[in-house]
């Protein structure tokens, strides 16, 4: 399987941050961030209901607890239906929360010419700014600062901003109490599956060499809020999502049977959502939810999202070494009732970068 049949595109960052648009007296949205709702139930993106509570325990996952069971079982329901969860009892403090939130702002805080030190180019997805969009696609209205967090020697200190005394501490130690909750909650979902617990990690290369990349995601508020979007709808290339949302300003919506429904804030908690990748490997078991973030008229809205990416020893293309790694769908996941949903590919995310500019779902041309 390869990208080729997909038409070359030409891609487009835009010209300045919307923290810096929403500076200008002018207080119209520019026509290139109104985004063309696709049909008219989508008109009032702010009426729509929440989504079941789909808190999971994380203590309750592992071995130790008498209620494992019914905990795995909660688990394999709810990433098959919603595609994702809330975890609760994970074991990072309000503390911690609060100071990966807190260096966040401090980079957003900084001057502009500051901030552009650690710009993205069009070529490379780490960095401060959008994402790129193919041409004459509407743009997000969200600045990002997206950095390679994992493995440890293979992050980029050029795009971290050091001078923030506490940045790159907060970040390290978040990074770690991620890799262990990321653990964690790979081997549970193997468990509920009925698969080797280490089936996952082993696939992505192992804990030690798992691609993990967090990107501080601001959301300045907007005049216009009916017409824009934080972020369209997407899913996530990862093989699974880890995000903080913001304490106290909601946006995050969820599709599930084409309806959207909005994510409420459980205090504390961890969102976590399967990616496309997660969903190939289980054979479609585990869907890769499909979300999109509205934008508050008069909040700003941050969070924090923590993608993990299977490893990969080759260095090909823009997008380094995360070429050549093959994945698919677990031969354990595969019999007469389910045939194999899912074609073998190769590098999984220079396919998603394919289609993700565009606004469309990679996982769709991997589908049999
Ligand atoms: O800000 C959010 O709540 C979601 C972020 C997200 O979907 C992403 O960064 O891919
Ligand atoms: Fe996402």
């Amino acid at each position: 399987m390869s990208a080729s049949s997909v038409p070359p595109m030409n891609l487009e960052l835009p010209s300045k941050p919307v923290q810096e648009l929403i500076k200008s007296a002018d207080k119209e949205v520019p026509e290139r961030y109104i985004y063309q709702l696709p049909n008219r139930s989508d008109d009032n993106h702010f009426e729509i209901e929440y989504m079941d509570s789909s808190v999971i325990d994380l203590s309750l996952l592992s071995a130790s607890s008498s209620s494992q069971h019914e905990e795995l079982r909660k688990l394999r329901s709810v990433l098959s239906s919603w595609g994702c969860l809330q975890l609760i009892n994970h074991g990072l403090s309000s503390s911690l929360l609060d100071q990966i939130r807190q260096v966040g702002k401090e980079f957003f805080d900084l001057p502009l010419e500051v901030k552009q030190k650690h710009s993205r180019t069009l070529d490379s997805f780490e960095g401060y700014g959008d994402d790129t969009v193919s041409e004459g696609q509407s743009y997000n209205w969200n600045d990002r600062l997206h950095l390679k967090v994992h493995p440890l020697d293979h992050r980029n200190f050029r795009l971290w901003p050091e001078y923030l005394p506490n940045f790159r501490g907060t970040l390290e130690e978040y990074t770690m109490e991620l890799r262990r909750v990321l653990k964690t909650i790979l081997e549970a979902i193997a468990k509920s599956l009925e698969l080797d617990e280490n089936i996952f990690l082993r696939e992505c290369g192992g804990e030690e060499s798992i691609n993990m990349f967090t990107r501080f995601n601001y959301y300045p508020p907007c005049s216009d809020p009916s017409h824009v979007l934080g972020l369209k709808p997407h899913s996530d290339g990862s093989v699974i999502t880890i995000l903080l949302q913001d304490k106290q300003v909601e946006g995050l919506q969820v599709e599930k049977d084409k309806q959207w429904f909005k994510v409420p804030i459980v205090p504390d908690a961890l969102f976590i959502n399967i990616g496309d990748q997660l969903e190939i490997m289980s054979n479609g078991i585990l869907k890769s939810v499909v979300h999109k973030v509205v934008i508050d008229k008069e909040n700003k809205r941050t969070s924090v999202a923590t993608v993990s990416i299977p490893h990969s020893d080759k260095e090909i293309g823009p997008f380094g070494e995360l070429i050549d790694k093959e994945i698919g769908p677990f031969g354990e996941l595969i019999d007469k009732e389910r045939p194999q949903m899912y074609k073998r590919i190769k590098n999984y995310l220079s396919v998603f970068f394919q289609y993700y500019p565009r606004g469309e779902r990679a996982i769709t041309a991997v589908k049999i």
